[in-house]
């Protein structure tokens, strides 16, 4: 097909959305991938639980690992307070590009650092590059084998402090085990499993939320 899946997701929006108005930017979206075509976002159910995580943590720095489409950075973006931000990482240059134009089109581009590279490249210059002393909240939504990996890089770096959520979503489809082993075994971790679908299917999926309880 000419066009890329994440074009023709960049063209619903275009379509059927609002210029600065992130929920229909997230409801041409949903509409999209239910009715027309299947795509990875976090989607509507599982959405909902960010949502609530989100609002419940009021983070004042977000981490977001895996941007794709740039339809969870909408979704944690719109509920984030002035002065608050996300900083998204996506590897693929693909997926960046249409991700800015998803972003600017819900008006939201001032909450937002959209970062093209490999995370585990980027998470030790954080600090530095970008003035953060620790992350509040960090959804993980990349590559489901760099889930562990990445959170151990993030405490060696010293992003992950009391307190700290972390949110990742898949842990059941496809499927991250040696992070859920990670994060339930720890004794610096408390973790809970929102169960719920993989998005717009009725498979079995969920996040898994566990908040880092000091050294
Ligand atoms: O790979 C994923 N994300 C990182 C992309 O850079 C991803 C994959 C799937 C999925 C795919 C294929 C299937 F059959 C089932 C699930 C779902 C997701 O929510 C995801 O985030
Ligand atoms: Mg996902």
């Amino acid at each position: 097909t000419r066009t890329s899946r994440p074009q023709r997701i960049l063209k619903a929006v275009q379509r059927k959305a609002t210029v600065g108005d992130p929920q229909s930017v997230i409801t041409a979206i949903d509409h999209f991938c239910r009715h027309r075509e299947w795509a990875m976002n976090v989607g509507d159910e599982k959405g909902s639980i960010l949502d609530s995580v989100v609002s419940e943590v009021s983070p004042v720095t977000v981490l977001e690992l895996g941007t794709y489409c740039g339809y969870s950075t909408v979704r944690i973006a719109r509920l984030l307070p002035p002065g608050a931000c996300v900083i998204t990482l996506e590897f693929n240059p693909d997926y960046a590009a249409i991700a800015r134009q998803v972003i600017k089109w819900s008006g939201l581009e001032d909450k937002v650092q959209l970062v093209e590279g490999a995370s585990g490249d980027w998470i030790p210059w954080m600090k530095e590059h970008f003035g953060v002393q620790a992350f509040d909240l960090v959804f993980l939504d990349h590559w489901k084998e760099r889930y562990l990996p990445d959170t151990k890089l993030l405490e060696e770096c010293g992003l992950i402090q009391k307190g700290t959520v972390l949110l990742a979503d898949n842990v059941i489809c496809p499927g991250t085990p040696d992070y859920l082993e990670y994060v339930r075994n720890s004794p610096r971790y408390n973790s809970h499993y929102y169960r719920s679908h993989l998005e717009y299917t009725k498979a079995e999926d969920g996040l898994e939320k566990s908040v880092f309880l000091g050294y």
